[in-house]
């Protein structure tokens, strides 16, 4: 079990987590969702005492790493599959991470069988391809058969087969019953990954529930257009609804505004005085359900220009 509570770290004058806390349970895949900037790897860091919280706690099976008596049998971590040295081959570096946490030679070649790398297992690791370097790293995680995993941003890079490979491999090692918590920021990536979320924005909480009750939050939202949108924008914003702006598919800008109905927004409009062009209620695409849900917390300036459907707070003209 993985757990943290009221994380908070400060870069300077940056908060990048701000009061964090969940529970990551074994026996199932957590996502951790957020758009980037949103702090998930500085937390990932915390957990595996690369970073010192500025306040609050992150353990592991109720310790902070840097208590851990055997670090490497209790958490594996895939941070960046790029640190391999070039030169080495995939044994000779697993051989050399093993013989430093005592961990007998023969559980290299388990693994390197477990990722599927036996048939290059005595070629240079500088030569391989990205995908082969995170099954490297993979394996690396894998050498304390530790019942903690965590996988920063996995998928990133690798092509279709790869996505799909690791996709089954966190499933595989959940089922198996560990702790496996594997941070994105793509929604539909984790929605076909994941069991459960945990979804940050600017640090903090913004959900911690099942996939099924987040997509179903989808339901019930509303598309709107107006002559005025930047002041319906401030009337919806004002009456606590989250909005966000979209550029509908036929290229006009439009809001989407969730957990909401079609008669609320049409009130709201009349008593602004705001015509509207178009009201519909719609099923949000995942992607605006996220948006919906971090707009707050990537502080999309009403009124500016509309933006599209991405995730990336870059593209919704937040701050990072
Ligand atoms: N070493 C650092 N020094 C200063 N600021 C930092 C440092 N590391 C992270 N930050 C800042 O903290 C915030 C959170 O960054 P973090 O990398 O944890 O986010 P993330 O959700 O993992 O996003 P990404 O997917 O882009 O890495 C950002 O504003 C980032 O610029």
């Amino acid at each position: 079990m993985l757990t943290v509570e009221k994380l908070t770290k400060d870069f300077g004058r940056t908060r990048a987590v701000d009061d964090l806390s969940f529970h990551v349970r074994p026996g199932v895949v957590t996502g951790f969702l957020g758009p980037n900037g949103a702090g998930k790897s500085t937390t990932m860091r915390m957990m595996l005492g690369l970073d010192r919280p500025t306040s609050g706690t992150a353990t592991i099976d109720g310790r902070p790493y840097r208590e851990l008596d055997h670090p490497l049998r209790q958490v594996g971590a895939l941070l960046d599959a790029g640190w391999v040295h070039p030169n080495r081959s995939a044994r000779s570096h697993l051989r050399w991470m093993a013989a430093s946490s005592s961990i007998p030679a023969r559980r290299v070649d388990e693994v390197i069988e477990m990722v599927g790398l036996t048939s290059v297992a005595t070629k240079r690791a500088g030569g391989f391809s990205l995908g082969m370097k995170q099954r490297l790293g993979l394996a690396g995680a894998l050498l304390g058969d530790p019942h903690t995993l965590l996988f920063d941003e996995p998928v990133n890079g690798l092509d279709p087969e790869g996505i799909v490979w690791i996709r089954n491999f966190m499933r595989h090692l959940a089922g198996q019953g560990r702790t496996v918590l594997v941070s994105s920021h793509l929604l539909t990536e984790m929605s076909l990954t994941a069991d459960h979320l945990v979804v940050i924005g600017q640090g903090r909480l913004i959900a911690d529930c099942s996939v099924g009750e987040f997509t179903s939050r989808a339901s019930s939202s509303v598309r709107v257009r107006s002559p005025r949108l930047p002041d319906l924008h401030r009337v919806l914003a004002e009456a606590g609804l989250n909005v966000v702006p979209l550029t509908a598919s036929d290229g006009r800008p439009a809001l989407t505004v969730a957990d909401v109905t079609t008669d609320q927004v049409g009130d709201l409009a009349g008593q602004a005085g705001i015509a509207l062009h178009e009201l519909t209620g719609t099923s949000a695409s995942l992607e605006e359900v996220f948006m919906s849900m971090t707009a707050g917390a990537v502080q999309y300036q009403g009124g500016g220009p509309p933006a599209g459907p991405g995730i990336d707070p870059r593209t919704q003209g937040g701050p990072r």
